[in-house]
């Protein structure tokens, strides 16, 4: 199954290419921006899109964003709500920069997949619940 998202453009950066089943997907950046230490930033990444019906997007740093820019995404991951596909609904990144950087336009610094939204759930109080207690976090040990 192929799954079609509308995507625009609100900058002459390259565009995302199909990828393969699995892959999170890239996102650069749509501007260049000096970035120095401490400053916290919401860099645009140029693009909107309308998600499939059922799905929203998360948006989190590549593995190697921390090493290449010093940059730290502030809401550690991003939720992108399927109703954020207005016409001026343009996805960005929050950083915070841990050290002085430069980052150029295209610059590749996160990427995203799409993911069904969590069904409707309700909540029922109960006085006990009745799986056996697993402890404390770290209590199964470490090896
Ligand atoms: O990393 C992110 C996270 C969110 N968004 C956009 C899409 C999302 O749909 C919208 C609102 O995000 P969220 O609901 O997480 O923000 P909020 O702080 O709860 O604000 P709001 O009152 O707008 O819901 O901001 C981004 O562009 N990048």
């Amino acid at each position: 199954m192929t799954l079609e998202i509308k995507v625009k453009y609100f900058s002459d950066i390259e565009k995302i290419q199909k990828i393969n089943k699995g892959d999170w997907i890239d996102l650069r950046s749509a501007i260049d921006y000096v970035g120095s230490a401490g400053e916290y930033k919401m860099i645009p990444l140029g693009v909107g899109m309308k998600l499939p019906d059922g799905y929203e997007a998360n948006v989190v740093p590549r593995s190697s964003t921390f090493k290449t820019w010093g940059i730290l995404q502030t809401n550690h991951f991003g939720v992108i709500d399927n109703s954020y596909s207005g016409n001026d609904d343009q996805w960005h990144m929050p950083v915070y920069f841990t050290r002085d950087t430069v980052i150029k336009k295209n610059d590749r610094i996160c990427q995203f997949r799409i993911t069904e939204i969590q069904p409707e759930v309700k909540f029922t109080e109960v006085d006990r619940l009745d799986e056996v207690s697993r402890g404390g976090f770290g209590s199964t040990g470490i090896s």
